[in-house]
């Protein structure tokens, strides 16, 4: 099957690429010189030209709590017209298989209960990534309405909690939770420095699943697609608290100093724990251990990055 995967240089991309490679798979993954999403015409030629049996759509303008605070509009922009872009140009070139990646950014805010994929739109969303949840929805809903313009069509949503893994962006400036906690900690312990600053009081509680296990669930999604629903959450079933995080981090690096918590900092979501309940009828699960995540994570980052 000739498979087109946008956001192959992103680290779910080449998480998926890496356990593709030397599968039975034709896999085309340009890079976003070669394919600008958010160009309509370009996304359109490439399509006609390379007419792919299944689109993987992992691009996206993805970044931390604190990068989709500070621009929501290009947030917002970005991922609404990549989506767009991508599924009128797979009915143009009518593609019949689509998958496309969500996030669990998408639930109301202020559950405490695990989120439902019947949930979307039922209530006000997290302001802190407004713009990118909009995108997100409206993209999910085009996969949706797509086959009311290609009977054929169909387009699919997985809805994955956070992420994290070899291949992740450890720059501060755009960094989720987990690879913000292995940056500071790891300078932290080169550096002697005896406290590590927690954003927010520890309490608010994330999802975090290793990438490399949700690439094995996109292959396993690709591999038999008529079997997954048209819309399903992927998660760990279980969710930790900020703090929780931290502590895991400090254990797997060795480092021995304390925390201090900086409650000017935004939280965010209380809490987005999604359900599982399509996933495991599906019948797939994550292998990776939280420990054994950050560990594969930090070599890739002392590689990465020469520390
Ligand atoms: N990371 C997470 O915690 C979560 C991620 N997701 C979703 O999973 C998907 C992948 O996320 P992740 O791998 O972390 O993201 P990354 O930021 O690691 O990668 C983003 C990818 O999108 C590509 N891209 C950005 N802009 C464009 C463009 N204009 N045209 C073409 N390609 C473009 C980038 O290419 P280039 O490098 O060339 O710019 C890169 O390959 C996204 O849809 C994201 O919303 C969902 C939930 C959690
Ligand atoms: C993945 C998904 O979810 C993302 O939203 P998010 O989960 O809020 O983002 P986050 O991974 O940055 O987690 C932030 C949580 O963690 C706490 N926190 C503590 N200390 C640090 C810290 O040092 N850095 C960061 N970033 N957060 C910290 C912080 O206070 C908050 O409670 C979207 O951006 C969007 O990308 C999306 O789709």
């Amino acid at each position: 099957m000739k498979i087109l995967l946008t956001g192959g240089s992103g680290m779910v991309g080449r998480n998926l690429q890496e356990q593709l490679r030397g599968g039975h798979h034709n896999l085309i993954a340009p890079s976003s010189n070669e394919l600008d999403l958010t160009s309509l015409s370009t996304t359109l030629d490439y399509l006609r030209t390379h007419k792919p049996d299944l689109v993987v759509h992992a691009a996206g303008r993805v970044g931390g709590i604190q990068a989709n605070m500070q621009e929501p509009f290009r947030y917002f922009v970005e991922n609404l017209d990549m989506g767009r872009n991508i599924i009128c140009a797979a009915l143009d070139a009518g593609v019949t298989k689509l998958i496309n990646l969500g996030s669990s950014c998408m639930y109301p805010r202020d559950h405490n209960e695990a989120l439902r994929e019947e949930q979307i739109l039922t209530g006000e969303l997290e302001p802190t990534n407004e713009g990118y949840a909009l995108a997100k929805i409206a993209t999910a809903k085009l996969c949706e309405y797509a086959k009311c313009v290609m009977q054929s069509a169909q387009y699919k949503t997985i809805i994955p909690c956070n992420l994290y893994g070899r291949f992740d962006k450890f720059d501060p400036k755009h960094s989720h939770l987990l690879p913000a906690i292995i940056e500071k900690i790891h300078r932290a312990k080169s550096e002697g420095i005896e406290k590590v600053e927690i954003w927010g009081d520890g309490s608010a509680r994330r999802e975090f699943m290793y990438a490399g296990d949700f690439a094995h669930a996109l292959i396993s999604a690709i591999d038999d697609f008529d079997s997954i629903p048209s819309l399903m959450n992927v998660g760990l079933g279980q969710d930790f608290s900020i703090k929780e995080y931290y502590e895991a981090v400090a254990e797997v690096l060795g480092y021995k100093g304390g925390f201090i918590f900086d409650t000017t900092k935004p939280v965010g979501m209380a809490r987005k724990l999604v359900n599982i309940e399509r996933q495991t009828a599906w019948g797939w699960a994550p292998k990776h251990s939280l420990q054994d995540g950050i560990a594969a994570t930090y070599q890739y980052y002392l590689q990465e990055y020469n520390v």
